[in-house]
């Protein structure tokens, strides 16, 4: 509903206006008119005020001058001389009629009184009576939110009435349509983006599973509670030709006790040092903010892999990647894509994972052990890239490695896999899960059993899972 206007209008000019008594108007401006003569001379005035509230006062001529508007619902805007006492008058000629008139202000209506009292009106989304905002805040921060979206709908009871009807369960044909159908989407979009991906499906019906509830992304998908650092805090190097110059681009780390800077990739080879295949550092490339830009030489991962990858059936291990070229020591493989999610919603989906596609981003460069524990988990298993697919090997030809491309955020960084020695075509692509295991360990209780076949085999994929590592001794106690 509209506030209806009150209009106030200038008093200091004179305005003709019909000789009538003035009514409040409905259409939402109230103008309410008290009528004074035009003052010709201070005395005339006075007596016009004197004959307030007279009866027989008449226009002369059908018009009057206005000099005071005012609304009925705000302080009436007088003259001072009209709060005067009336005063004893002398008798004045009645003649000619006086054009003094009295200060009409009429009262408001029943109904435009009720009209000018409006209360708020109280609806159904009203705060009072469904707090919104104060509810999902509390729900966001209990953590409620992201558990309640991933219920599984299939255990929500149906609230319609479907009385003794038995619910049809879709046949294995309905089913194996409806995957198909999804395959052929997904591939067909695959194809539209101009992918080299090849797949051997030679296992059908095991593809259509993996694949119907799969997506192929070009980058990180950051879900809810996690942030990149804002854009301000990114800086570039400034090196002069457009070329970086390895000894002083500011990309680049430098040796812990000496100026020396630590390159990591071979000069126009888009590989990795051999040397730096053993090191555990971060890996540093230029960026958009970078004067050098995209001619960089250090700019490797983010030009994207140099082969054709292939996904295949292994028989034993699900899903696997293999190559259709041969691959060289050092090589960018591709990075590792999926789902950023927090700590606490990872944990949640692991336990609801047989399989596992988590990845902790826990190489945090400063050993704060605050920072440490502070870090996201990368989830490939519904959304991701053709690394998602690769296995664990005991004996592995590649590794993944941590490339920061923003510099000032230690939490979203790419893993990025790379050739541990050459790769010949056809060879599956593989690397090591569980990379600190120490030989000593016992096999774990519950451990995922590696079937990668080598010689040295350790016999278990992890522990178990990603979550074990987390683990307190107060928990184990527990
Ligand atoms: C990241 S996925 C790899 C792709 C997976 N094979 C597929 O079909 O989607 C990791 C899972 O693959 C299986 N896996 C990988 N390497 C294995 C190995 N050496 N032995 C047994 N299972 C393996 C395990 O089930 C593991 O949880």
């Amino acid at each position: 509903m509209s506030t209806p206007f009150i209009n106030f209008i200038d008093l200091t000019e004179d305005v003709e206006v019909e000789n009538e008594t003035p009514a409040p108007q409905t259409n939402g401006f109230i103008n309410v008119k008290s009528l004074t003569p035009p003052i010709e001379n201070p005395e005339k005035n006075e007596n016009s005020e004197k004959s307030e509230n007279s009866e027989n006062i008449q226009p002369e001529n059908g018009t009057f001058s206005t000099n005071l508007v005012v609304s009925p619902s705000l302080p009436i805007k007088r003259k001072s001389s009209e709060y005067e006492q009336p005063r004893a008058s002398p008798v004045l000629p009645r003649t000619p009629t006086p054009k003094s008139v009295s200060v009409v202000v009429p009262t408001p209506s029943l109904s435009l009184d009720q009209y000018l009292k409006v209360e708020p009106e109280l609806t159904g989304l009203s705060e009072t009576f469904y707090p919104t905002k104060s509810v999902q805040q509390a729900e966001v921060s209990m953590r409620r939110y992201p558990r309640q979206r991933t219920s599984k709908r299939s255990f929500v009871p149906l609230s319609a009435n479907l009385g003794d009807r038995p619910r049809p369960e879709p046949s294995n044909e309905d089913l194996e349509t409806i995957q198909r159908a999804s395959l052929t989407r997904g591939l067909a979009r695959l194809e539209a983006s101009g992918t080299d991906i090849r797949f051997n499906i030679d296992k059908e019906n095991l593809f259509l599973l993996a694949a119907s509830n799969f997506g192929f992304i070009q980058d990180y998908i950051l879900r809810e509670g996690v942030e990149r650092v804002p854009e301000e805090f990114n800086a570039g190097c400034e090196c002069p030709g457009g070329v970086c110059d390895p000894t002083r681009c500011n990309c680049l780390m430098e040796e812990e006790h000496t100026d020396e800077k630590i390159v990591p990739y071979q000069l126009n080879k888009r590989a990795l040092q051999p040397d730096f295949l053993g090191r555990t550092s971060m890996i540093y490339e230029c960026n958009h903010r970078c004067s050098c830009q995209a001619r960089c030489w250090f700019n490797v991962t983010q030009r994207g892999r140099n082969f054709q990858p292939e996904i295949f059936h292994t028989g034993n291990r699900g899903f696997g990647l293999r190559s259709f070229d041969n691959i060289q020591v050092g090589e960018f493989i591709d990075y590792y894509l999926g789902e950023v999610l927090t700590q606490e919603e990872a944990n949640y989906r692991e336990d609801d994972q047989q399989v596992s596609y988590l990845f902790s981003l826990d190489f945090i460069p400063e050993q704060d052990s605050a920072t440490q524990k502070d870090y996201y988990v990368v989830d490939g298993r519904k959304f991701g890239n053709v690394t998602r697919f690769m296995n664990h090997s005991c004996n592995p030809n590649c590794k993944i490695k941590p490339v920061s491309i923003d510099h000032a955020d230690d939490h979203i960084y790419y893993l990025a896999f790379f050739a541990l020695r050459d790769i010949p075509a056809g060879e599956e692509l593989t690397f090591d899960y569980n990379p600190g295991f120490n030989k000593k360990e016992k096999k774990a209780a519950g451990a995922v059993k590696c079937l990668c076949g080598d010689a040295k085999c350790r016999g278990q994929l992890w522990p178990n899972a990603r979550k074990q590592q987390n683990r307190s001794p107060a928990d184990d106690s527990a």
